[in-house]
């Protein structure tokens, strides 16, 4: 019995990870790129033994690493078996040949383990072909070293879900065709959505977004009272929701919509422009943001730089402080060491930015459901408004 437990037990596959951060970034920050580098590697179902970092002015232009770290890491990866190696940037089409040559074993970088993640995820027809179009066009420049590289990776495992085995191995001509195909059904795709939103015009509309991981879901569903899809992993939602909302007898319509991350391949944006025009015409954004994450300001900056890129940073905007509890907890921890009398509160941090921002801020708990009702009444004000502009009467279109 024993030996067969071991024999069908599926092992978790390894990986290392390799950064390459510039001589000004503090050794804080690139711990926490490398945290979140190691959650997108478990969000795809590997386990990670090991961080490699190496402070360059840039990456090597053909190992990404230099010659003495890549031995390191060959050493390494022949010594514990390791399945993969994963680097934090998009690595050309050429240091992926090269570092293949020298690590034998998988070479994954951050656009093919986010890509790998979002064809996990996808659930509905256009978000399958927006995800198989990405990769395709990721595919298409590194064909020729995927040949080997599949070859040796039969059996299945991370970064082989999407295009099946076959059609990769085919050539670019083949491609192409998929390619321009997954266009023309993606143009269809967005033609029948576009006139399934134009019957919704109207009604106001209110789209989440927010960097992964931050809430969105969860508070999708406390608003809407619905049940969408929330876990404590990257990219847990990847197509866009929407739930028509009452509140005090205003109608409008809420979008749960894919979370932003940092150094999100152009590609993949671009692909995704039919879900992201959810976004696009919305008539107010609620910009959720876990404040008890340490980075929690660069991610508000990287939400703002991706609205920008999708032509969406005009919008109203409220931003939603979430994981307030969380928050206090790590306050609290800190200040009893010091001042075991103090009490941690989330006044100081909601004059400053208060102070410092434009837009109205509501701090919640969606997990505790702290300060709800708040955020409702914000919502409403801002909602009411834009709808009785359009209604003065307060009748909404038929339909809804
Ligand atoms: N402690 C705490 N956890 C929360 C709170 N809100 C959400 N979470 C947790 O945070 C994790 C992510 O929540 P989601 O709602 O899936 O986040 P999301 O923004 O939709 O994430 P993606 O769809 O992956 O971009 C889940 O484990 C939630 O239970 C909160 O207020 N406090
Ligand atoms: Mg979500």
């Amino acid at each position: 019995m024993r030996n067969q437990l071991h024999v069908t037990a599926k092992e978790q596959e390894t990986a290392v990870l390799v950064a390459v951060p510039q001589w000004r970034q503090t050794d804080e920050k690139t711990k926490e790129y490398l945290d979140e580098l190691a959650f997108l590697t478990e969000t795809v179902g590997a386990k990670t033994l090991k961080r490699f970092i190496q402070k360059l002015d840039k990456p090597d232009l053909r190992t990404y690493v230099g010659k003495g770290k890549l031995e390191e890491i060959v050493a390494y990866v022949k010594e514990h078996k390791v399945d993969m190696v994963i680097f934090d940037d998009e690595l050309s089409p050429s240091q992926v040949r090269n570092l293949e040559r020298e690590l034998q074993v998988k070479i994954i970088d951050r656009s093919l383990l986010i890509l790998d993640i979002f064809a996990l995820r996808a659930q509905t027809a256009t978000a399958r072909a927006q995800v198989e179009m990405a990769q395709y066009q990721y595919l298409l420049p590194r064909l020729t070293n995927l040949w080997t590289h599949l070859s040796r990776q039969r059996g299945g495992g991370v970064a082989m879900r999407g295009p099946g085995e076959t059609e990769i191995e085919t050539d670019r001509r083949i491609v192409r065709e998929k390619i321009s195909l997954l266009k023309e059904k993606l143009e269809k795709f967005e033609k029948q959505n576009f006139e399934q939103r134009k019957s919704r015009s109207g009604i106001v509309r209110v789209s989440l977004v927010g960097y992964t991981n931050v809430g969105k879901s969860t508070l999708m569903n406390l608003i809407s009272k619905s049940d969408v899809f929330a876990e404590n992993k990257l990219f847990a939602t990847v197509d866009a929701t929407v739930r028509k909302v009452v509140i005090d007898n205003i109608p409008f319509l809420l979008s749960d919509t894919v979370g932003f991350i940092r150094k999100l391949p152009t590609k993949l944006i671009e692909s995704f422009k039919s879900t992201l025009d959810e976004i696009r015409e919305s008539d107010l954004l609620l910009h959720v943001v876990d404040v008890s994450h340490p980075s929690f300001e660069e991610h508000i900056g990287v939400v703002n730089e991706t609205l920008k890129d999708i032509q969406s940073a005009e919008k109203p905007v409220i931003l939603v402080f979430n994981k307030t509890d969380l928050y206090l907890q790590e306050r609290e921890q800190e200040l009893q060491e010091h001042s075991p009398e103090a009490r941690p509160d989330i006044s100081d941090l909601k004059s400053s930015y208060m102070a410092k921002e434009h837009t109205p801020a509501v701090f919640i708990s969606a997990a505790n459901r702290t300060n709800i009702d708040e955020l409702r009444e914000v919502l409403l004000q801002h909602v009411s408004k834009i709808h009785l502009e359009r209604y003065p009467n307060n009748q909404a279109p038929q339909e809804w």
